[in-house]
């Protein structure tokens, strides 16, 4: 040390703030202040004689050497990063400034402790992803996905798991798990109902020990161990939306300090979450029927576009077949609209089951339904597939204990041979159908 270090009243160096360390040319310290042992978790005494580099994360260790390799060339430096291990085994963020005392043959580090500016920069970064993520994701699922490597990013997870709420009730399902085998699909409802709707219905985070989470197992008995899990609840604008369960790494649990930050983010996440869904909803009733669930009409109009894309590339025959329910509204006249709709559902589960997965049914509106299939034999076929569909339709519906008898006439259109284009397929399958019903003109199209 030169002279002027040495006249440095030493309780003047206690009183810093940053810790400050000089390390001699092997890489050894040799002196360090009080603040060292509030940053780095050791008496001076444990940490004087030993190896620095020993004491920085592993990961940032290659790092530290070319860095401190600068300092010694004679290069003052500020601003260089990197983490440490403390005591504890907790990592410290610290930003130094060094440089090299030739006279002294002794390198002088001035060590700040920069956890606060980390967290508030990863707190924002988080923030940042989940609304990008928010805006990005194709579905739910992959916003959950993303909501995992955030989180993973800002506390030591395990694993994780998303539950949310059937909108407009505090009801929960698990819509997302990774790593969390010990919530098995027999358990889920017990855990959900004992431990996530507290804590979404309290609105506070609830920890949750190994044998709590075992203890939803039917005979097991809770006790209190550790506490790996913790269940955030995640609320937007006062409305559950649903829970987070998170398992800490090594059963650690979660500090305070993480809980703040995943507080924060829980809210970020709640939003973004209740936002998906209600793109998702909209998504949905723009393409589907919301009696039925099947297909309607402009998605049964892409669906037949792309068909036909496929079937003028390889050369294969399609069909398209117009159904429709005869005497729909004398059933609503006479039974009630409610009894209509059950004839409708049941009518679109048979068609469906009589169809294969890759095949369409949809509903346009009312008591009229179509059916695209694909890679079709013969112009035959779609007849013989009529008559299937028919039979189906006329089977027994049990409305309030009674069987209620339906019909349905049905027209089909096969391409290429009575069109090339959606519309006049399903102009040539309308007519066919309208041909069928009026052969039966006269005839009973119901009966109970
Ligand atoms: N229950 C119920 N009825 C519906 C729904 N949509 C339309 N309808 C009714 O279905 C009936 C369709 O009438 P029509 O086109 O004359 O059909 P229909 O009585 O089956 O007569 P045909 O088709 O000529 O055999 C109307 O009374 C509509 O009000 C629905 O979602 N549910």
């Amino acid at each position: 040390m030169n002279d002027e270090a040495r006249k440095l009243p030493l309780s003047l160096v206690d009183l810093l703030l940053d810790a400050v360390l000089l390390v001699d040319a092997a890489g050894r310290v040799v002196y360090v202040n009080a603040a060292c042992e509030r940053i780095f978790g050791y008496a001076p005494d444990e940490i004087i004689g030993r190896s620095m580099i020993d004491l920085v994360a592993p990961e940032d260790r290659d790092r530290t050497l070319e860095e401190a390799r600068i300092v010694m060339t004679g290069q003052p430096r500020i601003g260089f990063e990197n983490r440490y291990v403390r005591k504890d085994g907790s990592l410290v963020p610290i930003m130094w400034s060094a440089r090299w005392s030739e006279a002294d043959q002794l390198r002088i580090g001035v060590a700040r402790d920069i956890t606060e500016r980390k967290q508030a920069e990863e707190l924002q970064a988080a923030t940042y992803a989940v609304s990008e993520a928010a805006h990005d994701a194709v579905d739910l699922t992959s916003l959950f996905r993303e909501i995992d490597q955030i989180i993973e990013k800002l506390v030591p997870l395990a694993g994780l798991a998303v539950a949310t709420c059937t909108p407009g009730t505090n009801e929960l399902t698990l819509s997302y798990e990774r790593n969390l085998p010990e919530l098995p699909s027999d358990m889920q409802t017990t855990f959900l109902k004992r431990y996530c709707s507290e804590a979404v219905l309290n609105g506070r985070p609830r920890t949750l020990s190994d044998d709590e989470l075992l203890a939803t197992r039917p005979g097991k008995a809770a006790a209190k161990a550790d506490q790996p899990y913790l269940v955030m609840p995640l609320i937007d604008q006062k409305e559950a939306v649903g829970a987070l369960i998170l398992k800490s790494r090594h059963g650690a649990g979660y500090s305070q300090k993480d809980r703040e930050l995943l507080q924060f983010v829980s809210a970020q996440i709640a939003t973004a979450i209740k936002r998906r869904q209600l793109t998702e909803k909209l998504m949905q009733s723009a393409r589907y029927d919301d009696l039925t669930g099947l297909p309607n009409r402009r998605l049964l109009y892409d669906r037949i576009r792309s068909a036909l894309a496929r079937s003028r590339g390889r050369g294969t025959r399609m069909a398209v077949l117009f159904i429709d329910i005869d005497g729909l509204k004398q059933v609503n006249d006479s039974l009630g609209h409610a009894t209509g709709d059950k004839l409708l559902t049941t009518v679109a589960q048979r068609l469906k089951e009589c169809l294969r997965e890759e095949d369409t049914v949809a509903r346009l509106g009312g008591d009229e339904f179509v059916v695209l299939v694909e890679d079709l034999g013969t112009p035959q076929h779609a007849v013989a597939i009529a008559d299937k569909l028919r039979s189906a339709i006329g089977e027994p519906v049990d409305v309030d204990k009674t069987a209620l008898k339906a019909a349905a006439s049905i027209g089909t259109a096969v391409y290429p041979e009575h069109g090339v284009e959606p519309e006049q397929l399903l102009r040539h399958a309308d007519a066919a159908m309208y041909l069928d019903k009026k052969a039966k003109a006269g005839e009973t199209s119901w009966d109970r």
